[in-house]
């Protein structure tokens, strides 16, 4: 064997392993899983609140606080590839702590009980780390819903790119909503559940709850478990 021989099969051999590294990285990238999708349900507000920023516990300048657990919610919108997506905006919105919704079709039947010092509906536009922030209050089940949670709307460049809920991890009504349970296998609930714990020395009961929106779709999609992981 002559040296230029060697050498050649050795830039063969080289070059079979880049183009078997290259095939076989779409198998072994390591890709977000995207947020299941959920129904936007018929309480989207029809009707928008003036104060639509991201503190759902004061409205305008109030000094009076919406009543609810007090909840941090905080997160990232991503693509699948982990990229942050900036210029996104978040929407949330949910019944407050007495389970009336910022919609005329639950607030006129419900009038007397519903919260006037809960914003309902918040927005928030991602920068380039593709975080978000809400401060509002923990869910609360709603007649016929038993699970708690949070419903949520992201558009990108004026587009809807995902309309989801978030739940309470470990909420006693999770196992008897159907919607909860619709969400489909074991791992799409976990990516619609965050943990909802108490922030380490808030005086007030404070708690912080972290939940990533991932948009989009894997390239491999759900043909390998493997390759699928959860939002942290
Ligand atoms: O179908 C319903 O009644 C219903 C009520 C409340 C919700 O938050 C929802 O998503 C659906």
């Amino acid at each position: 064997m002559n040296q230029s021989n060697s050498f050649s099969r050795r830039r063969w051999m080289a070059g079979a392993f880049g183009i078997a590294c290259f095939t076989t990285r779409g198998l072994f990238a390591d890709y977000l899983f995207p947020s299941p999708s959920m129904t936007e349900g018929p309480f989207y507000p029809d009707k928008m609140p003036l104060d639509q920023d991201n503190d759902l516990i004061i409205i305008g300048d109030s000094l009076t606080p919406a009543v609810g657990e007090i909840t941090h919610l905080t997160g990232r919108v991503l693509s699948t590839s982990g990229e942050p997506i900036r210029n996104a905006t978040v929407e949330i919105w949910q019944c407050d702590a007495n389970a009336v919704y910022l919609h005329t079709a639950d607030s006129r039947t419900k009038q007397s009980q519903q919260d006037k010092n809960f914003q309902g509906f918040g927005r928030f536009e991602t920068a380039s780390t593709g975080e978000y922030r809400f401060r509002t209050i923990k869910p609360v089940p709603y007649p016929g819903r038993p699970a708690g949670h949070i419903h949520a709307k992201v558009k990108v460049g004026g587009r809807e790119v995902l309309t989801t809920q978030i739940f309470v991890r470990g909420a006693e009504g999770n196992a008897r909503d159907g919607i909860y349970r619709s969400a489909g296998d074991v791992i799409d609930r976990e990516l619609v559940t965050a943990d909802f714990t108490p922030v380490p020395g808030s005086k007030i009961g404070e708690l912080a709850a972290s939940f990533d929106f991932v948009i989009g779709r894997t390239p491999d999609d759900r043909n390998f478990p493997s390759t699928r992981r959860a939002p942290r």
